[in-house]
């Protein structure tokens, strides 16, 4: 073979991680404006499946996103390898096969694991002397940020018509394997399956996950911004309501099979489209959409959070919180089952270890009841509640997880009552029967006064809410007060405080909703 045969001449990747898609992919585009042939990988890291973060909802996302992106590209001639190794091993047995010139992948902004991956990662390239070229998908800026001036770089980022086109099929014919070397390892379709990778799937998770693939993140835009949005607004604080007034784009955003640059032009293009109208139902429209683009901006402050602080998946953004008493490390089992005995609560955990979702409110609440209430270590419901959400975002859920528990320290503390939530959210008890079957054949009154007349055969509470509340509450403003832990929290607000909010951490005492 000569030395400028396509087999030996340096190759290009695109080294798929978070991004199944061909619309909006600066990577792709990058990549295929560099080569000829470009050879688009993916690869299953051993290191990343057996995390305590990863679950079967997250490997089954990546499998079919993965078949339908092949499933895409196959009429035009396209295709991606899949290798069963991890990113470092898997760069050097292709290298090693054929040399690689240059890498392209976008700019992910993850937990520990795939940080240090990226780091080791990194060193390999360097050491190789291959580029990599890392662009970002979503609005989150690397190195010195000044915090002031983040939202206008943001409204910049998303702007339409920095949205590049899909690749051409003559492009796309470009992604093709070399198989003489890689054809062995190379997994078919029919291998990616959660259970090969030691992930599988109950029936229950089965039934309810959301799909995940590039035309379902289409499709669920679709019906959502002229179908299902009116009743976003208000719609998404219940539990039973929010499966389908909330837009559920997570799981397209967290596996990158769109994004929110995307999200935002086709909201903008909705908005445009009801503006004049004046009907009740164009002016709901108009709220929910509002209020629908304002969750993406925080989709991006709050990843921004752990872009900029790495070690917060481990220690509170204010260190003063990582001296709260946590006594309740022992009811981790039973609220995770969903056998706490407080009914609202049991039903979310169960409904979340099934489908994947909860609505936010409902995120919000058992974490409150979990952290304030039971009083167990943010730390250790972390990674469990990261299993359950079938769009784990690193960036959000560590930032969530640690301002709902309190121990960011800016925001005023909100200790959620299971009884009201469930008074004000499921008065009938559909959600609790839906999800909770021994309560199924119970009056919704004897399921909301449970805590006052205890049901037979079922669990009542292991702590007394209201006195366990309290006493979280004491230590918790035992520390908030300390003058020490005040110029922390002053630090966090100039670092990470919304720029929209109050311009100072606030100091009033806290109020149980
Ligand atoms: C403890 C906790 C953990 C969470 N973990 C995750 C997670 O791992 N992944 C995740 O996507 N969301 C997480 N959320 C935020 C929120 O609950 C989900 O984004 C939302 O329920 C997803 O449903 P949706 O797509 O219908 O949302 P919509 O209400 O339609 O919102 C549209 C998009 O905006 C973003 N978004 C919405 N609410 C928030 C928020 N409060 N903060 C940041 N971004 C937001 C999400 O990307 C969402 O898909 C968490 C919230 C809490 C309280």
């Amino acid at each position: 073979m000569s030395n400028d045969h396509p087999m030996n001449r340096p190759l290009t990747l695109w080294w798929i991680k978070k991004d199944f898609r061909l619309a909006d992919n600066p990577a792709l585009t990058a990549a295929l404006a560099q080569d000829e042939r470009v050879l688009a990988v993916f690869f299953f890291e051993p290191d990343i499946l057996a995390a305590e973060e990863t679950s079967a909802f997250h490997v089954a996302a990546w499998c079919e996103a993965l078949t339908a992106l092949r499933n895409r590209l196959a009429p035009h001639g396209g295709e991606v390898l899949v290798l069963h190794m991890g990113a470092v091993a898997g760069a050097a047995y292709i290298h090693e096969k054929q040399a690689i010139r240059a890498i392209f992948s976008h700019e992910e902004i993850g937990s520990e694991v795939t940080y240090r991956r990226d780091r080791a990662f990194g060193e390999w390239t360097a050491a190789n002397g291959v580029d990599w070229h890392e662009l970002p998908q979503t609005g989150v800026f690397r190195g010195t940020l000044d915090r002031d001036r983040r939202a206008a770089r943001w409204k910049a980022f998303m702007r339409a018509d920095n949205i590049p086109p899909v690749p051409d099929p003559g492009q796309l014919q470009k992604l093709s394997i070399p198989s003489d070397h890689f054809g062995e390892k190379n997994l078919p379709s029919e291998a990616l399956l959660p259970q090969n990778f030691g992930h599988p799937l109950r029936p229950d998770q089965l039934q309810y996950r959301q799909a995940v693939s590039e035309p379902a993140a289409e499709a669920t835009l679709q019906s959502f911004l002229y179908e299902r949005g009116q009743c976003y607004s208000g719609g998404i604080s219940s539990p039973n309501l929010a499966f389908t007034c909330g837009s559920r784009l997570s799981v397209h955003l967290a596996w990158g099979t769109l994004t929110a640059r995307q999200v935002y032009a086709a909201t903008e293009a909705r908005q445009a489209e009801v503006k004049e109208a004046d009907s009740e139902e164009a002016k709901a429209w108009k709220n929910s959409l509002r209020s629908f683009k304002s969750r993406l901006h925080w989709r991006d402050h709050f990843i921004q959070r752990l872009e900029t602080e790495s070690g917060m998946e481990f220690m509170p953004l204010n260190p003063a919180y990582a001296e709260l008493p946590t006594p309740g490390d022992e009811y981790l089992e039973r609220w995770l089952a969903g056998q706490t005995g407080w009914p609202l609560v049991d039903a979310c955990m169960r409904c979340a270890a099934s489908t994947g979702f909860l609505n936010f409110r409902m995120r919000a609440f058992i974490t409150s009841v979990a952290v304030h209430s039971l009083r167990i270590d943010w730390r250790k419901i972390l990674y469990p509640t990261a299993r359950l959400w079938a769009d784990y975002e690193p960036g959000i859920h560590i930032s969530q997880t640690q301002m709902q528990a309190g121990v960011v320290g800016i925001n005023q503390l909100r200790i959620y009552s299971p009884d009201k939530q469930l008074a004000d959210h499921d008065r009938e008890a559909t959600f609790v029967k839906a999800w909770v079957p021994e309560l199924r054949e119970v009056e919704p009154k004897a399921i909301l006064r449970h805590h006052l007349s205890p049901i037979s055969d079922y669990p009542t509470p292991p702590v007394d809410w209201r006195e366990n509340s309290r006493a979280m509450k004491a230590d918790y403003y035992a520390i908030k007060t300390l003058p020490e832990s005040r110029a922390l929290a002053e630090e966090v607000y100039a670092r990470h405080g919304s720029r929209k909010g109050p311009r100072r951490p606030p100091r009033k005492k806290t109020t149980t909703p």
